[in-house]
């Protein structure tokens, strides 16, 4: 009997995931199944050279090979493909609720059609509460290194699927694009009733978190680290209890914290911020959503306590209505932490 089967497991917490790119659940293996079924041919040789690839200095070497590895989605069915792949694994994590980025613009520049993105993504999401027993939401981004027009233009595209989706959010290479370069497109958004999100404060400096929030109306901000930086900012996110949602393994993987014993998890709860643990893209930084509850356990020395609020806090960010919001809750305080091994 191996050693790894006496190390105690844990059953996942039940818990809402807020920060997923859909794209950034694409593992190699899938991703060379769809090379294969389109006809794509990738720069690598085998699923282990890919992996080998995924070592990051910063946002902008991961985004480079997230956009790439994106050319091998072409169809309706592989959006859904992907989606149906995350939420299997997804469901295997504990994730009862899941509000699911997607990046519209890195698929209509390639010539698909948002039809065939949202349609795709929307046949898995449809049978997830049956299927997997998950809620879903879809939050449409608009990426922030590429013009406001071409963000407006494909807000316009997605009119026609529009009450299929919750939100909208923004992200991409963040420095050099602050939040106010989206202010129109995120008002038509929030003029059909549209919630807003979006990246801040992951390299960006903590004045993007308070232009995301004052300019673009976010009502949650996705990552939002760099609030730390500024006593004021956490001050106001604190009393507002605006929700951050936060990505300890891939702050590790884009090198936004040196290691994850730094990770400044416990002293944004420490302040009293509304904080929430998430996985970004898993696919590429090495774990989805209880790798990362677990990896925080672990590497923070959390305690239950600590994790059911964690847990807590994701349900209380979510966009549920008030009714479900109480029967996930209700689901975090009978959780038991308790540890089992196998084998
Ligand atoms: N961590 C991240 N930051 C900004 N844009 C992203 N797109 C996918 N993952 C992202
Ligand atoms: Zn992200």
């Amino acid at each position: 009997m191996s050693f790894l089967s006496h190390r105690p497991r844990y059953r996942p917490v039940p818990k809402a995931e807020l920060h997923l790119h859909i794209e950034g659940t694409l593992e190699p293996e899938l991703a060379f199944a769809l090379a294969e079924r389109n006809g794509v041919t990738l720069p690598y040789a085998t699923t282990d050279e890919l992996r080998r690839a995924y070592s990051f200095t910063d946002l902008q070497s991961f985004l480079d090979l997230y956009y790439a590895l994106m050319a091998v989605l072409r169809t309706e069915d592989d959006f859904c493909e992907l989606a149906d792949a995350y939420l299997t694994r997804a469901a295997e994590q504990g994730v009862r609720h899941a509000e699911i980025f997607f990046d519209p613009q890195a698929h209509t520049a390639r010539g698909i059609p948002v039809a065939a993105v949202i349609e795709g993504l929307c046949r898995a999401l449809d049978r997830s509460e049956q299927q997997y027993g998950i809620t879903t939401q879809l939050i449409m981004c608009f990426l922030r290194d590429q013009s406001a027009e071409s963000a407006m233009e494909v807000f316009d595209a997605a009119q026609p699927f529009l009450h299929r989706i919750a939100g909208v959010g923004l992200d991409s290479a963040e420095v050099g694009n602050p939040p106010a370069k989206f202010r129109a497109v995120y008002e038509r958004a929030a003029a059909v009733g549209l919630r807003r999100v979006a990246h801040a404060g992951e390299e960006g400096p903590p004045s993007y978190i308070r232009e995301a929030l004052d300019v673009l109306g976010a009502e949650r901000i996705d990552h939002g680290l760099r609030c730390l930086e500024d006593p004021g900012l956490v001050e106001r996110l604190v009393r507002d209890q605006v929700p951050l949602t936060v990505c300890p393994l891939s702050n590790v993987r884009l090198r936004c914290v040196d290691t994850l014993a730094g990770h400044p998890l416990p002293r944004m709860l420490d302040a009293g911020l509304l904080v929430t643990v998430n996985s970004d893209d898993p696919a590429y930084f090495g774990g989805y959503a209880d790798d990362n509850f677990r990896a925080v356990r672990e590497a923070l020395a959390l305690d239950d306590e600590t994790l059911r609020r964690l847990a807590a806090n994701s349900f209380r960010a979510a966009f549920l209505d008030e009714t479900t919001r109480a029967a996930y809750l209700a689901e975090v305080d009978g959780h038991t932490f308790t540890a089992f091994t196998d084998g």
